[in-house]
């Protein structure tokens, strides 16, 4: 029996530290927690001969994590000086497009930090492009809020958690048909579901304390278990939970 494939966006990039090439660069956090759910991460990149919704078939689930920043003139803005966009000029439209073939083969989706401000963009959203030099979001850990209805605060069986936030941007205008679902208590989006959607985005980074945090660990097994479930067999969220305690990642 397989595991459920997970689809990972990967970014190529020239700024790994002592590599005399270029490297792909997904955080390895991220792609343990997705083994330690039980799922196979497998890692997409821009360039590809056809489609993402041809390339997508196959897989389960699609995880779009933390990276640049989104290129502001796809939210109509000039870019700030603060403003450091992916090495790549393909890598916002790859993501993005990855994101919608996902939705329109029904496949869960997680997207993390970037992932998620990609989102909102793509609704039609837009961007603050640089926060306040103190602002504690940029890196360190502050309290979510969450709507106590929501997917989210049932999958992390909380009302408030707190979160490892790094970022320096954040949302502005939500996207159409998003929700936002938590914040943080400067009042910035801080999580957001597209109802009738098999998705959750967050702003902060789950994998950064997934390893010894259950509750951050959950996002993870959340799009694996709803992988498995997409798959149509039977007792696949057994056989998930079988394999996870297996590799014991
Ligand atoms: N660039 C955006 C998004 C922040 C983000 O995804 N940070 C993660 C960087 C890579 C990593 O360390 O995981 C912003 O800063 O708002």
């Amino acid at each position: 029996m397989s595991a459920p494939r997970i689809a990972v966006t990967g970014m190529w990039s020239n700024r790994i530290h002592g590599l005399r090439f270029d490297g792909s660069a997904v955080a390895a956090a991220v792609l343990r927690a997705v083994v330690r759910a039980g799922g196979e991460p497998l890692t997409l990149f821009a360039e590809g001969a056809s489609p993402l919704v041809e390339r997508l078939r196959g897989f389960d689930g699609l995880l779009v994590p933390g990276g640049a920043d989104v290129d502001p003139g796809r939210y109509g803005q000039d870019p700030h000086p603060a403003t450091a966009t992916a090495d790549s000029p393909a890598q916002d439209a790859f993501e993005a497009e990855a994101i919608a073939a996902a939705l329109a083969l029904g496949i869960p989706v997680l997207a993390i930090c970037r992932g998620f401000q990609l989102l909102n963009v793509e609704r039609g959203g837009t961007l603050v492009q640089d926060l306040p030099e103190a602002s504690p979001h940029r890196d360190g850990v502050h309290e979510v809020r969450l709507e106590a209805d929501s997917a989210l605060a049932s999958v992390l069986g909380a009302a408030a958690v707190p979160v490892s936030s790094y970022h320096h941007q954040a949302v502005d205008r939500l996207g159409e048909g998003l929700r936002a679902v938590g914040r943080a208590p400067d009042g910035v989006v801080e999580a957001v579901e597209l109802p009738a959607a098999e998705l959750l985005a967050v702003q902060w980074h789950p994998e950064d304390t997934a390893a010894d945090d259950p509750q951050q660990q959950a996002l993870f097994d959340w799009l694996v278990e709803r992988a498995a479930a997409g798959t149509g067999s039977d007792g696949a969220a057994e056989r998930v939970r079988g394999i996870g305690e297996r590799v014991g990642a």
